[in-house]
Formats: structure tokens, sequence, C-alpha cells
């Protein structure tokens, strides 16, 4: 576990974080331009040091304001990706890979190599490699030193769209091979959908928002980007036996609920996460029948919100997960839905992110 208590003044910008991370998996460090999470990355690697407070990890104390104890950056045992890939230009990509790694650790660049796909440029200078290329060693060298966590700030912000595309597979190799805690800093809805098991959202230099991506996805501290591209929810499937007769997949919420997808490359017993856009939603107080639509399940009423311009947003648990449904007034006072009442949700679309971690 990562124990934070720490505050810092940077300029105008007070920083307070009270928090506990878990010591596995990937926890993604989310919020605008400004919000602070550069600062409580560099806190915590050791390069910013906090005004007062306490790091304890897995049972270390990095700094403690109290007994003047700040261990040095070096003796955190921490990985860092930044943004830019900083390798060193005079050294060779196999150069800057060993940069670091202690000599009887040298046995796993073949594995590292392997993870990353980039055998076949060891003997070339950073300067010959695409930003692409250029992250895959970062990441590499940040590997190999043989960290006990790994900070990642933002290692896609410098690449173009196709150049993101390439890489993120490989991060999410990593994430999902991973035996310690990923910090991974991002500002991409699609990075988080990708690669992030629990997320931290940070705002003006505090923890706004901290829990599981699902969880977070449907709290007040997403509204923001929520509104921007249209309100959904997240809910976490296991994949069924696909049903080939029909060429389609069954992904379970709960021993009885399931929904449909047409996508049948997925493997058995495999998690999903999916994304359902809130427009995707229509409500009904009966079974429909003689539809075309295949997703259509039961779930009850736990909030009806009424949004700007005649719209209103109806939250809905289904199998334990929240979803949510926007409509219309009119029809929210035609059909006089009240809290706490069972409802069928026709789900329209249902967007695949992958293979939760
Ligand atoms: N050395 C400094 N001196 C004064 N203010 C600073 C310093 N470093 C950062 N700040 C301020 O602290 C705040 C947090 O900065 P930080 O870089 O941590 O934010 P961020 O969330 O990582 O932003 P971005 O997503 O743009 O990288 C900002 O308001 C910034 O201007």
């Amino acid at each position: 576990m990562l124990s934070l208590k720490i505050s810092k003044q940077l300029g105008q910008c007070a920083l307070d974080f009270h928090c506990d991370l878990p010591g596995h998996g990937v926890i993604g460090v989310f919020g605008v331009s400004g919000s602070g999470k550069t600062s409580l990355i560099n806190m915590i690697a050791g390069l910013i040091t906090p005004d007062s407070g306490s790091i304890t990890f897995a049972g270390q104390c990095f700094f403690d304001g109290n007994k003047g104890l700040n261990l040095a950056p070096e003796r955190r045992r921490i990985g860092y990706v930044f943004q830019d890939a900083r390798l060193f230009p005079h050294y060779t990509v196999q150069g800057n890979l060993l940069y670091g790694c202690p000599k009887e650790e040298q046995d796993k660049l073949s594995e590292v190599v392997e993870l990353l796909g980039i055998a076949h440029l060891l003997s070339r200078f950073p300067e010959q490699l695409s930003g692409g290329e250029k992250q895959r060693v970062a990441i590499g060298r940040a590997l190999l030193t043989q960290p006990e966590m790994l900070l990642m700030d933002e290692p896609l912000a410098a690449l173009d769209q196709p150049r993101k595309q390439e890489l993120l597979p490989y991060l999410k190799r990593i994430a999902k091979r991973s035996q310690i805690p990923i910090l991974y800093v991002t500002h991409q809805q699609q990075e988080l959908l990708q690669l992030v098991d629990e997320l931290l959202v940070v705002s003006d230099g505090q923890v706004a928002c901290q829990g599981t991506l699902e969880e977070v996805w449907n709290s007040p501290a997403m509204l923001p980007w929520q509104q921007a591209e249209g309100v959904s929810s997240l809910l976490l499937a296991k994949v069924m036996q696909q049903d080939e007769r029909h060429g389609m997949t069954p992904l379970s919420l709960a021993p009885e609920c399931h929904l449909w997808s047409s996508e049948v490359s997925l493997a058995p017993e495999q998690q999903v996460r999916l994304k359902v856009a809130a427009k995707d939603v229509a409500l009904s107080r009966s079974k429909p029948e003689g539809t075309s639509m295949r997703n259509i399940v039961a779930a009850t009423i736990t909030d009806i919100e009424v949004l700007a311009q005649q719209q209103v947003m109806v939250s809905l648990n289904l199998a334990e997960q929240v979803i949510k449904a926007q409509i219309t007034l009119w029809a929210q006072q035609e059909m006089k839905l009240q809290v706490g009442e069972q409802v069928y949700a026709l789900i329209k679309g249902i967007n695949l992110q992958g293979v939760a971690l």
C-alpha cells in the first residue's frame, strides 16, 4: 500500500493529498491541467520535497516531515517514465536499457526487449527512433531498474494518434503482467478505459474522488468530462460461451443477467469493460415483445435528476452495477417514474472497451 499524507505550497497552489493507494494494479491519476498530478508523483518519487506530512510505501517510510526523514530518489526503487523519453543521445538503445540496471539483473534484458518489441532497435541511437519507439525504450529502461513502483506521467502525451495506438498495446501488456503498482497520469479517457483498475481524481491540489474506475466514472468528480462527451456508464461483465447459431456473445453481469455483443473473438471467462452511453438507454414499464432489440434487462431506479433542456438522467441498479438512462422530461412525467421502481432498460448500443485487467 502507498500511504500519502502530504502538504506542499507551490507558488499560488496549495497541495494537500491524503489517500491510501493499493500496492498493485494500475492506478490512474486524472484531473484538469494544473490540478497537481505531476507534483503529486514528483513528491512520491522524491523529486519535490513536501513541506510536511509523510509518504509510506509497502511499510517503508520515504518521507516523514516530523522525523526529518527524506529518502533520496534513487533509494526509493521507483521507475519513472516522463512525457518525453529523455534517453541518453550518445548511448545505443541497449546502452540506454542497461543504464541503471544492476549487473545481476541484466539477464532480464531479453524479457523486457520481447515485452516491448524492441529487439530490432537495440543497436540504434535515439535520434534514429520514432517517438513511440523512444517511449518503448524509456519504459524498458524504467522496468530494468527493477523498480518496486512505476510512475508514468502522460507517457503518450507527446505522440500523435497513430503512435499512441502503436504504444497502447505495449502498455496494456505491461499493466497486465506487472507485479508492481503503476501510477499512470493521463488526461485521456480512452487510456483510462484501456489501462486503469483504480482511479484517483485530483482537483485543486487535493483528492476529489478515489475508487475503482467503474465507481469513480459514475461519481460527480467525473461530471466535467462526462458533460463534455455525453454521460455514459461503465459496466464490468464476464464473457460467456459464444452462441454460434446467432454469431453473438453473451456478457454476464450476474448469474441471471447478461447483455449480448456481436463481438465473437472474446475468450470465455474473460472480464470485459463495457461503456454504455446514457442516450442509448431507453426505459419501459413492461418488457417489450416483438422488438429487434436484444439487450432488454430489468433494473431498479435509484435516482432521478432533472437536467437542463427538458432532459432527465435516470440512474438504475443493474445487477449491483450503475447504468444511466437519459430520457426526456416528457417521457419521465408520462411514465410517472419513481425511485425504487423496477423498469426495463432497453440498451441500444454497448461499446466494448476491451479486456478489463
Ligand atoms: N515550481 C513551481 N513553482 C510555482 N508553482 C508551481 C511550480 N510547479 C508547479 N506549480 C503550480 O502547481 C500547480 C500544479 O502543477 P502540476 O504540474 O502538478 O499540475 P498537473 O495537474 O500535472 O498539470 P498538467 O496536466 O498541465 O501537467 C499548477 O498551478 C502549477 O502552476
